[in-house]
């Protein structure tokens, strides 16, 4: 076994965090109770999750305020409860005391979460709701981009966690654009080393698939993914049991397990 080999197959289990944002989206289409959230993570639970992870934006699109009540109270795993830094957000964040909280920028306008939070640029905001959330005995990451300032300023935060966004690498692989792909996950695996030598928990998530998951394993440094878009459509075709199994069966493999 040649030694990067070797390294990834001593690095810790990779966590799959399951995002159920969209099953919501596909209920509230119709405005009904069904399909149920917190039955997908029920079901995400029971087919290996190792965490459920939901996204509590300011317009309510997909995830409303009773889901993360009914998640809190019904789901035996950590929940990550995704926000932005907003007063409003950490005052249901503190009543709720969720396992983690992730705080993510947020745009309306948006039809994704388009970049990674900017701690550079909000230092004061960021590092009282980091404080304030861990005062709650709420674990704090913030959702950033792979960048070494950003990855500072999470850490001079005092944020414990940081979870890098996929997004742009997955664009690149999807679009076939291998050399934007290849830098994007050059930068990704720079800023998970930088992370770790800094003592943050590193994590990763945002268009997540299969093929991608994998290749991402292979870093040691990252201890959870978090996906959720691609689950939930593949779902649709093979059930939310079997994606969950497959895409736990592609992180081991990329673990080198
Ligand atoms: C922060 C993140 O990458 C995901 O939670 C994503 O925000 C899913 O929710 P949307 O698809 O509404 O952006
Ligand atoms: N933070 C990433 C997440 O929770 C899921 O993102 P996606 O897989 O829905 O793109």
């Amino acid at each position: 076994m040649d030694d990067e080999k070797r390294i990834v197959s001593q690095a810790p289990y990779l966590r799959l965090g399951v995002n159920i944002d969209h099953v919501a989206t596909i209920r509230n289409a119709r405005g009904g109770r069904h399909p149920d959230p917190v039955r997908a993570a029920k079901l995400a639970v029971a087919a290996g999750a190792d965490g459920i992870t939901a996204h509590l934006r300011e317009d309510r699109r997909h995830i409303r305020d009773e889901d993360i009540a009914r998640l809190k109270a019904e789901i035996d795993k950590p929940l990550n409860f995704e926000m932005a830094a907003t007063e409003d957000m950490i005052a249901i964040a503190v009543r709720t005391r969720p396992h983690a909280a992730c705080l993510v920028p947020e745009r309306r306008a948006e039809r994704t979460t388009e970049g990674g939070l900017d701690a550079a640029g909000q230092k004061n905001v960021i590092g009282s709701a980091v404080k304030t959330l861990s005062d709650a005995g709420i674990r704090v990451s913030l959702f950033i981009a792979a960048d070494q300032r950003q990855i500072e300023a999470a850490h001079a935060a005092g944020a414990p966690v940081i979870e890098l966004h996929t997004g742009s690498w997955c664009e690149a692989l999807l679009e076939g654009d291998a050399d934007v792909a290849t830098k994007e996950f050059e930068r990704l695996a720079k800023s998970a080393a930088f992370a770790k030598s800094l003592g943050l928990e590193v994590h990763a998530g945002h268009g997540l698939d299969y093929a991608s998951a994998e290749t991402i394993a292979a870093l040691p440094e990252i201890v959870e993914l978090n996906i959720g878009h691609f689950l939930i459509g593949e779902a649709v075709f093979v059930g939310l049991d079997n994606a969950i199994g497959t895409m736990r069966g592609a992180m081991d493999r990329g673990r080198g397990a």
